[in-house]
């Protein structure tokens, strides 16, 4: 039976390529070169579809893949519905932060009950945060470079990923609160556990005897 898995381009796939050498699965092309969506491995009963970070989990929620890795951002965003998450991978770290321009109050803001616009890709966490906060926000949906949107008036704050802390820094904004540690998560179709058993569980073995410390 053919084992699918779900992987995006990047720092996903890099930081995936040792979990899946312990598996001993070899990808036969490296994403980022080849315009081919569909990759096979050394392995002939196992291959890679390349998709987006954040659709990784649709894809594997409705069969279309077996096996998928995810970000917990991606897969709060996301509702983990129909999804098995044996693993906590512990690559692609960082931490989902709120962030505003250097100079803004955020504490007075904050304190003064004022209506905050919040720019965020992360719609759910942002509102979950906010609301466990008592805070009233705008959420304004962006697709990607959030950093911009304090600087230019769209939003007072943003929520965001930091790892280094060099975006922020490079675009005069800081953090301000932290929300959650973000990592990324081995997800399963709880279908394709039961059907494919022989062929997934040694691969759950092997990677949960090769995550990183
Ligand atoms: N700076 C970072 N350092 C470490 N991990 C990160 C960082 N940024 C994002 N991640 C994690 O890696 C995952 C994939 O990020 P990546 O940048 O490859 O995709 P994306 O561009 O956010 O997604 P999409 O293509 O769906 O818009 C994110 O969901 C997050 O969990
Ligand atoms: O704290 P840092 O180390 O600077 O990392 C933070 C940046 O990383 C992520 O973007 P990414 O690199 O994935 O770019 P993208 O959202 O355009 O894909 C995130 O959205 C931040 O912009």
């Amino acid at each position: 039976m053919t084992l699918t898995i779900a992987l995006s381009k990047g720092r996903i796939f890099e930081e995936t390529l040792p979990l899946l050498a312990a598996a001993g699965i070899v990808p036969a092309e490296a994403p980022e070169s080849s315009r081919k969506l569909i990759i096979g491995t050394n392995r002939p009963d196992v291959r890679l579809v390349i998709v987006r970070a954040s659709d990784v989990p649709t894809y594997v929620q409705y069969g279309a893949a077996d096996l998928g890795i995810a970000g917990r951002d991606v897969l709060i965003e996301h509702g983990g519905a129909g999804l098995y998450q044996p693993l906590d991978l512990n690559i692609a770290k960082c931490k989902m932060m709120v962030a505003v321009e250097n100079g803004f109050d955020y504490e007075a803001a904050v304190k003064h009950g004022a209506r905050l616009k919040v720019a965020t890709k992360y719609p759910q966490i942002a509102r979950e945060h906010f609301a466990a906060k008592g805070v009233h926000v705008d959420i304004i949906k962006l697709y990607g470079s959030m950093e911009l949107a304090p600087l230019v008036g769209l939003a007072d704050a943003i929520v965001d990923l930091v790892s280094t802390g060099g975006t922020l820094k490079a675009n005069n904004l800081q953090a301000v609160e932290h929300i959650i540690d973000i990592s990324s998560r081995l997800v399963v179709n709880q279908a394709a556990l039961k059907l494919k058993y022989d062929t997934i569980q040694p691969v759950l073995d092997a990677f949960a005897g090769a995550v990183p410390q």
